[in-house]
């Protein structure tokens, strides 16, 4: 028989109480918040980090108020781990990974990041009996496998994973006092419910109005149908804990607002999830949150991911649905980079439809980013020659940009628009790098390598804010990595350089069409003779130079001709090979 899991939590119900909380006690200074008189969200009281978000509990944006200037304490609703993860969960913490980057890098603002692993719950109990497996085993292999995946995809770790099972006495004091408090009661049949009567008005914050969604069966002991679960007595064969109700498991809600109210207390200022958490889930965890704090509000801004979805389909990528890709799949196609890159070009907040045409565009996004960097580096070396370039108008570009780029972050982090500014400053500055002369005089002009320099530098910062990385990505293939692999293709791309400059100097050595009137015959036939040889001598070399070339693209090396220097980088895409 499949072993149970247990714990003696017992004698640590009465001790556990989260930080800063008075358990029990009434009249807590309220800071934020939601008023249940005016229906209403009122701004916390703290310090105006400048930035405006949209807060799911106003449905409008609002001035992000920190209660410390430079922390903000952050919330974050994790995986259920029973299966692999799929893009919409790559995307939901992709997109609030880079709300996390631009809140430190660009605005100065260290977070303090709890993640939830729900590593019990009836998804992973079903699939357990599936597989025949232990459900704490089962949850174990894909808690790793999400982390992998995760790191895959460089979306930083929070500061503590929390595992709800490591914290099942925390969860049972934590309904008790709230059935102290009066908004829970306990069953005969050993559950314990939320009281949503108890609280009135305050139910609702997200769905505006009192419904009847019950998250249990009608058939239930629940006093009303809308009362959710705080704790569940286990039927045979489930795993279970002891309780002062007897063998059980917590309901889904609780654990969020045990674990964010035992680092946090009761002031959190951002919390998150997709846009399906906010209703019941961000609801009912609110309710318990204010029903064992003795508050009127709690988590001061609510950010909600949009979903996202396959083309042609409106319904979300679920595990349940059955209709998603996993992160394993699609990194066997594309890059992180790529998909970092797919999830900027859209709001955090609004639904994303996925597809290999908007793969695509990402991937071209990011090729003009790369080609524009190499082709600045060039001209910076020397090796890219162009006509004198008009400056000012250059730092000009540079300086509005990053002015437009910090004004679209602090705009509810319009991602999209600080792409569009980047592309911008990329198009002025290549539009001037492109007009090449033919004139190797120019090459003694003066060149413009600083505000280049100055571009190149700006734009490498602004990817590795955004979790983007052109140079790691070009030596991250796996394979092609090995510093023998480079130095082979750095000896190969410089001997071929010399043999097609050798072959291009034969080239210039070509006797130009013969003048009928100014040579004799013979001389004119002994002239002809020279140009057949010397072309004849060029072809095959400058044949193999392109062959070699083409070859090397196969491995994923892209050599690029410039005048008669070469250089060479490693191709990101996979499909590119
Ligand atoms: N298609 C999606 N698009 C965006 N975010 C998603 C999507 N699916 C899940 N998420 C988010 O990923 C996080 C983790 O979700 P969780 O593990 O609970 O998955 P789930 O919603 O149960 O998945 P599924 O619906 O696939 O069973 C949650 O914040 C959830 O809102
Ligand atoms: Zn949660």
């Amino acid at each position: 028989m499949r072993p149970l899991i247990r714990t003696g939590c017992r004698l640590l119900l009465a001790a556990y109480k989260p930080p800063g909380v008075e358990a029990g006690h009434r009249n807590i200074r309220v800071h934020s918040v939601y008023s249940s008189a005016s229906g209403h969200w009122v701004p916390p009281s703290g310090h105006d980090t400048g930035i405006r978000v949209y807060n799911s509990l106003s449905k409008r944006k609002e001035p992000l108020i920190l209660q410390n200037p430079t922390l903000a304490t952050w919330y974050s609703c994790g995986p259920t781990v029973y299966d692999h993860s799929h893009l919409g969960h790559a995307s939901s913490y992709v997109r609030m990974d880079t709300i996390r980057r631009i809140l430190t890098k660009i605005f100065g603002i260290d977070v303090v990041m709890v993640m939830v692993i729900t590593d019990i719950d009836d998804k992973i109990i079903n699939k357990s009996n599936e597989l025949n497996i232990s459900p704490l085993a089962l949850a174990r292999v894909y808690e790793q496998d999400f982390k992998q995946d995760m790191a895959e995809l460089k979306v930083l770790p929070p500061t503590v994973y929390m595992r709800v099972t490591e914290h099942i006495p925390q969860i049972i004091s934590f309904i008790q006092q709230i059935i102290a408090n009066g908004h829970a009661y306990a069953t005969p049949q050993g559950n314990v419910y939320f009281d949503i009567e108890s609280i009135g008005e305050r139910y609702g914050k997200f769905t505006g109005a009192l419904t009847n969604v019950g998250s249990e069966s009608a058939a239930s002991d629940k006093r009303q149908i809308r009362d959710f679960a705080l704790w569940k007595s286990s039927k045979s064969e489930e795993p279970f804990w002891v309780s002062p109700w007897g063998k059980g498991r917590p309901g889904w809600h609780i654990e969020c607002s045990t674990i964010a109210s035992s680092v946090f207390g009761r002031h959190l200022d951002i919390h998150t999830g997709g846009i399906d958490l906010a209703f019941p889930h961000h609801e009912n965890e609110i309710a318990q949150c204010e029903a064992y704090h003795q508050c009127d509000g709690w988590g001061n801004y609510f950010l909600h991911t949009g979903h996202l979805h396959l083309k042609g389909n409106e319904e979300k990528m679920s595990k349940s649905l059955k209709n998603y890709i996993t992160i394993k799949e699609f990194l066997k196609s594309f890059s992180p980079d790529q998909f970092r890159m797919f999830c900027l070009r859209s709001k955090y907040g609004s639904a994303v439809e996925y597809s290999k045409e908007s793969m695509q565009v990402s991937i071209s996004t990011l090729q003009i980013i790369a080609s524009f960097i190499d082709d600045a580096q060039a001209y910076v070396k020397g090796q890219l020659i162009c006509e004198p370039v008009q400056e000012a108008i250059l730092w000009e570009s540079l300086n509005e940009t990053k002015v437009n780029v910090k004004a679209a972050f602090a705009d509810d982090f319009d991602t999209p628009r600080a792409v569009g500014a980047v592309m911008d400053l990329i198009h002025h500055g290549n539009r001037q790098l492109k007009a090449v002369s033919k004139n190797t005089s120019d090459m003694n002009s003066a060149r413009s390598t600083l505000v280049y320099s100055a571009i190149i530098s700006y734009i490498e910062q602004f990817l590795d804010t955004m979790g983007i990385s052109l140079k790691h990505k070009q030596i991250a293939a796996e394979d092609r990595s090995s510093a023998a692999f480079i130095n082979v293709v750095e000896e190969l791309v410089s001997f071929r350089s010399k043999v097609r400059n050798y072959a291009i100097n034969l080239n210039d050595s070509v006797p130009k069409d013969v003048d009928e009137g100014t040579l004799s015959k013979e001389e004119r036939e002994l002239q002809k003779e020279r140009r057949r040889r010397i072309l004849k001598e060029r072809q095959p070399l400058l044949q193999a130079c392109d062959v070699l070339r083409q070859n090397l693209a196969g491995f994923g090396v892209n050599v690029k001709d410039r005048g008669n220097t070469s250089t060479w980088e490693l191709l990101d895409h996979k499909e590119d090979l």
